[in-house]
């Protein structure tokens, strides 16, 4: 019988980690984790309270304060911040342009982490982000680092934001794209990495479909011979 594995899906922004590790999570009966969701609604509630993201000691006054859910409906991620639904408000532009400020406290990341850890103990999760490999979840059993190139990346968030309706300007999202992987790499607490032990999977030329059997395929292969 297949024991219920962590799987750590990392890697930088709109490499798909999060189309990824649903579905994968669905193909295998597990919970997805949405940890990027977190530190954005952290800094939803950081906006409505019109505190300093770049303020440690506020950001983590609220943190420990606020109360947060994520829960699965339907295959969706719902974010409730204090009992409001933020599910789209965590998505907007404002929030977006300065959640890297606000995970880049030492103090915030190890307050989430322990959060993070606490959602996987049972085992079962994927959970996804930049540092799930390295710091949430050290000993997962399988670590994939999704990437793609930044043009591929902002063209694909430029083609799901037309989809929606919205207004999209590709140029500012590549360099958008470019300056978020820049602030969430460089910080000093566990910055966007790939784990030593993480297989990095370039998916560029990859449809979504590849990706996700692509990863099926190893959990599924390895799990057969434990
Ligand atoms: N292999 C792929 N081919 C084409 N489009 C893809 C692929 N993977 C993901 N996408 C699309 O790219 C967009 C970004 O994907 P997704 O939101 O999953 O990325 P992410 O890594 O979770 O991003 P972020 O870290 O910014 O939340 C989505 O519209 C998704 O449907
Ligand atoms: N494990 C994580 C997850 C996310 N972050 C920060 O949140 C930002 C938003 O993440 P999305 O996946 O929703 O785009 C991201 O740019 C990081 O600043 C993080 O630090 N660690």
């Amino acid at each position: 019988m297949m024991t219920r594995a962590n799987i750590a899906i990392d890697g930088p922004a709109g490499a798909g980690k999060s189309t990824v590790a649903k579905k994968l999570a669905a193909e295998l009966g597990y919970t997805y984790i949405d940890t990027g969701a977190m530190y954005r609604a952290l800094t939803w509630k950081v906006l409505q309270e019109q505190a300093d993201p770049e303020n440690e000691s506020a950001v983590l006054h609220i943190l420990q304060q606020m109360h947060l859910e994520l829960d699965m409906k339907n295959g969706n991620v719902f974010v409730t911040v204090d009992e409001k639904d933020v599910t789209d408000a965590i998505r907007q532009q404002d929030v977006t342009s300065l959640v890297s400020f606000t995970a880049r406290h030492a103090r915030i990341r190890s307050e989430m982490v322990e959060k993070q850890k606490k959602l996987a103990e049972k085992g079962g999760t994927v959970m996804d982000g930049r540092d799930i490999g390295t710091a949430v979840l050290p000993d997962a059993s399988f670590k994939f680092f999704l990437n793609a190139t930044v043009e591929e990346r902002a063209k694909r968030r430029h083609a799901e934001q037309l989809q929606k309706g919205m207004q999209s300007d590709l140029t500012q999202l590549q360099t958008e794209i470019a300056e978020r992987d820049r602030i969430d790499s460089e910080r000093e607490t566990a910055p966007l990495k790939k784990a030593d032990d993480a297989l990095e999977v370039d998916t560029t030329a990859m449809t979504i479909d590849e990706v996700v059997s692509f990863l099926l395929g190893i959990v599924r292969e390895v799990k057969r011979y434990e």
